[in-house]
């Protein structure tokens, strides 16, 4: 479905206000997803994840050098492709709040979204009032502007406009950050489900623990690198079939994990991951 092939990306950075020197923010980076899969993507804050997502989508800031190639369904995937796709086949869950257009209220936002994927008016009224639904988003919600919902309503409302999209891929980047834990399971259930009817959704996310109950496989990323990528059977255990010392720190300093068979002090762990 998607192949990102050596993938490097380089940003402007000033290091005073004449001097602008380029900051390496993806790396070689590669990872493929499939149809019906769900990948997570986990890394720390800082490691490239959105950036990673945006390069996909054709949204990157400009000015930006960007190297290495993407495949969407075995074609390479560039920016006139990308505008024809983005909003109907490829679609973004953003990890920032102010995707949300201010001057919309959430109904017609979310039935906008049905509309440019192609569903007709009354169509699109009626896949935007079960959305609107499915992620308990109430009458007052659904006619509040933006800036009068919660910062989990506004994600909700952003989960809601990826569904109706009826994008073959979806990218979720911390589609569960601030939400409670019944709705950050509805969330995250609900991208299953996309995956089970044959989507592809890549699932970005700096927690491990949200990513594995749902994730077929995992690709950890750090300093704009790729770690490793796993199956999710590989976080089991001591960590012992990750082939990566910092994948397996990760996955041993989650609580469950602390101090866990192999008998390393968490300070061990820490060092393992520095
Ligand atoms: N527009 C930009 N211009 C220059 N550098 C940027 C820009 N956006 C992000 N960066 C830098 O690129 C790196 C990766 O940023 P990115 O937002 O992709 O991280 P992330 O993994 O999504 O982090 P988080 O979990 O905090 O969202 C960071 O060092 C960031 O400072
Ligand atoms: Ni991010």
């Amino acid at each position: 479905m998607l192949t990102i092939d050596q993938l490097s990306l380089q940003l402007p950075l000033y290091t005073s206000w004449w001097k602008r020197d380029w900051a390496t923010c993806l790396d070689e980076f590669s990872l493929w997803v499939s149809a019906g899969e769900v990948h997570a993507v986990v890394g720390a804050s800082g490691a490239g994840k959105s950036l990673l997502a945006y390069a996909i989508m054709g949204l990157l800031p400009t000015p930006a050098y960007l190297n290495g190639q993407l495949y969407y369904q075995g074609k390479p995937l560039n920016a006139s492709h990308q505008r024809q796709l983005r909003g109907r086949e490829l679609a973004l869950i953003p990890q920032s709040l102010s995707a949300l257009d201010p001057l919309v209220r959430t109904q017609r936002q979310v039935a906008w979204a049905a509309q440019r994927a192609g569903h007709s008016s009354a169509h699109a009224r009626h896949a935007s009032q079960q959305a609107l639904d499915h992620y308990q988003l109430d009458a007052r919600a659904q006619q509040a502007y933006a800036h009068e919902l919660s910062g989990g309503m506004a994600r909700r409302v952003l989960t809601a406009m990826a569904h109706v999209s009826q994008a073959k891929l979806v990218i979720a980047d911390e589609p569960s950050v601030g939400l409670d834990p019944h709705q950050r399971q509805r969330v995250l259930d609900a991208l299953r489900e996309l995956a089970d009817q044959g989507k592809s959704v890549i699932l970005i996310t700096h927690d491990l623990r949200h990513a594995l109950p749902i994730a077929d496989r995992v690709t950890i990323m750090r300093d704009g690198k790729l770690v490793e990528t796993a199956p999710v059977c590989a976080f089991q255990g001591s960590g012992a079939s990750l082939t990566n010392a910092y994948s397996q720190a990760l996955w041993l300093a989650l609580p469950d994990n602390a101090f866990a068979t192999t008998g390393m002090s968490r300070r061990q762990q820490e060092a393992n991951v520095a």
